[in-house]
């Protein structure tokens, strides 16, 4: 069933959403113009709500917390074997909690006290075989990953597009195909207003050359496009990490506000939070060496720690008192530390907070046991991903074509380059002529422009690495497959590339002077951009393997460095050594060379030295061809026998080019599907 919003402005008096009953397609109308105090966004929210529930039952209500998801968790243990000492060293030990529908709960505790561990084991996120305890849902074991959204500390956000793109974009790829253009439209201000991103909805994220949005707004907008679909249940790892506590406070508002109003059962680890942030929580767990130290409601905590002899001091943030006190790290005294520890463990093992904590957790189970509704563990798995593969593939081809378009790191700078640097050869070259001395110079023109603007491809890096971060989230949050954003990202560096080649041609080819004629000229573009396609697809597939800048970087040059040696032009092919032969035949930048070298060369004659004294029989010297003397040219394909440069096919180079960017398209692919990410 359908609905469509109407916004009227001046008829109806009642200013509640009414619900126009059609035979086919019900209408919501709505009067703006005299609503009893509900500003338009009110309105808007309500409209967003009641489209969310018609279409998806899994999305929550703030009124209606039937399909709200409570999350609850006992003896929880994540262990680890030490590989030398082979000990067992217990990450989490023996933890438990429960947070419900609307609340939002902490997890503090000093560094390495196992915060992101436990955040990691509640949304499934660990090696199932070194964990022991469980998990419930709704009182029910049930799959977590299923209901929830795990919000990365990074902020995956594409720093060309606006707030409102990137949220919009995201929108688009996580609603089904149900959903109309307008109904993603009306969620997406819905959660821009919700994020408090209006004033900068319209601005870009901001990249390295163009001053974006402040961080507290980009970690928002993060946020913003994660939580877009309500998942029931929100995890979240150090959302405030690197954040100002204004920009804290700001930032854990809006998932608190959205918590509240949907009913979401929200987990956070949270490193040192101010008053204010702090007093924002539900419900504290704190965390030391992997263990208990409190588990309960955040107003009951200071009492809690009073009755153990430590009292909060006056005007302090009890978040920091509680972490000072907790923090046995820079005791000198290892073994009065380990007791400090065990102290605050027993207590709290023993406190009237952890029975209250086991009942609760308990009737939870017991109030479920009857329950055969499995809406909730089943829901989301009965489609893995909201849109076809084609229409996944097409708004991916449509952002990416965006990001092109508008990042200077992904194309721009290396069309500059090549531009620049092929006029740079051009003026230098300049017109080089058809005597037997330039020859070598041609080659080496050549294989320049192979070598070089292959290695230029590494310019892309930084940009894929931005591009390959949001992927990393949206694929995390199940939005689309890697299917389809290997295709576009294939799809989309075809006409790129291939303005790449062109301008570089256009600019090297009438100046050097190389083979006259269309169809040279045509195939010298052709071979550039088969070339430069196979170096992108190593540039990606190398990126992904190894997603830290520096490392891809020097990985893609070394690469690059090593196809240079073998290519054809710094060693010719038959005094390649016979173990290197190998390298030679997998050699990318050998098939362009050669190709380009063909296309120039063949057909093409030149001229001999005319001696200073010559005799009737011996007139010219010519270093190739007919030596005899009594030839004033010689051809060019008698060069490229003479130097070892036999047996070149351009139509079968071609298709190994085009071959090989396609192997190389494939691991990338492979890489993505298959390698566990760590970050
Ligand atoms: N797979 C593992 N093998 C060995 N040690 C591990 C493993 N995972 C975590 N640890 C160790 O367990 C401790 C807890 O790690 P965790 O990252 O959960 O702490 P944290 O509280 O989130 O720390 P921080 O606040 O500094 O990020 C750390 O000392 C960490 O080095």
């Amino acid at each position: 069933m359908e609905y469509i919003a109407q916004h009227r402005n001046s008829e109806a008096s009642n200013p509640e959403i009414q619900i126009a009953s059609g035979d086919t397609q019900p209408t919501i109308i709505i009067d703006e113009s005299e609503s009893t105090g509900a500003s338009g966004n009110e309105i808007r929210l309500k409209i967003d709500e009641f489209y969310l529930q018609e279409k998806n039952p899994s999305f929550t209500s703030s009124n209606n917390d039937n399909n709200s998801v409570s999350l609850a968790w006992r003896n929880l243990s994540y262990t680890v074997m030490n590989s030398k000492t082979k000990q067992k060293t217990n990450i989490v030990q023996d933890v438990s909690g429960v947070v419900k529908p609307g609340e939002v709960m902490a997890i503090m505790g000093p560094s390495g006290s196992g915060k992101s561990t436990l955040l990691d084991l509640l949304a499934g996120r660990k090696e199932p075989k070194l964990t022991s305890g469980e998990i419930y849902l709704n009182g029910r074991p049930g799959q977590v990953k299923y209901v929830s959204t795990y919000v990365m500390q990074e902020d995956a956000l594409m720093g060309v597009l606006t707030v409102r793109e990137n949220i919009q974009f995201a929108a688009d790829l996580c609603f089904p195909s149900s959903y109309s253009a307008k109904e993603r439209k009306a969620r997406v201000r819905a959660i821009i207003t919700e994020f408090g991103l209006d004033r900068v909805a319209d601005s870009k994220i901001g990249t390295v050359f163009v001053r974006g949005v402040s961080g507290g707004e980009k970690r928002r907008a993060s946020i913003a496009t994660q939580v877009l679909t309500l998942p029931k249940i929100i995890f979240l790892d150090e959302p405030t990490s690197g954040l100002d506590s204004a920009a804290s406070y700001n930032v854990m508002k809006a998932i608190v506000q959205m918590a509240r109003n949907y009913k979401l059962t929200v987990i956070a680890s949270i490193h040192q939070p101010s008053t204010e942030t702090y007093s924002l929580f539900d419900k504290l767990c704190i965390l030391g060496r992997g263990r208990t130290l409190y588990m309960g409601k955040r107003e009951k905590a200071i009492a809690y720690f009073q009755e153990l002899g430590h009292v909060v001091p006056p005007y302090s943030n009890p978040a920091d008192h509680f972490l000072y006190l907790i923090n046995s790290d820079f005791m000198t005294d290892k073994t009065r530390a380990e007791e400090y520890i065990t102290n605050f463990i027993v207590s709290f093992e023993k406190s009237d907070a952890n029975k209250l904590l086991q009942e609760e957790i308990k009737s939870l189970i017991e109030r479920h046991k009857e329950d055969t509704d499995t809406r909730i563990i089943s829901s989301s798995t009965t489609t893995r991903y909201q849109l076809s593969f084609f229409k996944q593939t097409s708004i991916l081809l449509k952002r990416s074509f965006i990001n092109s378009m508008r990042n200077i790191l992904v194309f721009w700078v290396r069309v500059i380059l090549y531009v620049a640097l092929g006029l740079l050869i051009g003026t230098t070259y300049w017109r080089i002529g058809y005597d037997q001395i330039n020859i070598m110079e041609r080659f080496s023109g050549e294989y320049f422009s192979v070598a070089f603007l292959s290695f230029m491809s590494i310019a892309g890096i930084p940009g894929f690495l931005e591009e390959r971060l949001v992927f990393q989230r949206e694929r995390g949050n199940g939005f689309y497959s890697v299917g389809p954003f290997v295709l576009a990202n294939t799809i989309i560096s075809f006409p790129f590339i291939f303005i790449i080649s062109l301008s570089f041609t256009a600019v090297i080819y009438p100046t050097v002077g190389l083979h006259n004629g269309g169809k040279h000229v045509i195939l010298f573009v052709v071979y550039l951009f088969l070339c430069l396609n196979v170096a992108e697809g190593m540039v990606v597939f190398i990126a992904s393997l190894v997603p830290i800048f520096i490392a891809s970087l020097a990985l893609t040059a070394f690469a690059n460095g090593f196809w240079m040696v073998f290519g054809g032009y710094l060693v010719r092919p038959h005094s390649i050594a016979k173990g290197w032969k190998w390298a030679h035949y997998i050699d990318y930048q050998k098939y362009a060379f050669e190709a380009i070298l063909s296309n120039d060369l063949k057909g093409l004659d030149f001229n001999c030295e005319r001696l200073t004294d010559p005799s009737p029989d011996r007139m010219y010297n010519c270093y190739y061809g007919d030596k005899s003397g009594r030839s004033a040219t010689f051809p060019g394909e008698a060069v490229l026998e003479e130097l070892g440069y036999t047996n070149i096919r351009p139509a079968l180079w071609a298709v190994i080019l085009i071959a090989m960017t396609f192997v190389f398209r494939l691991a990338f692919f492979a890489v993505l599907r298959f390698k566990k990410n760590h970050n």
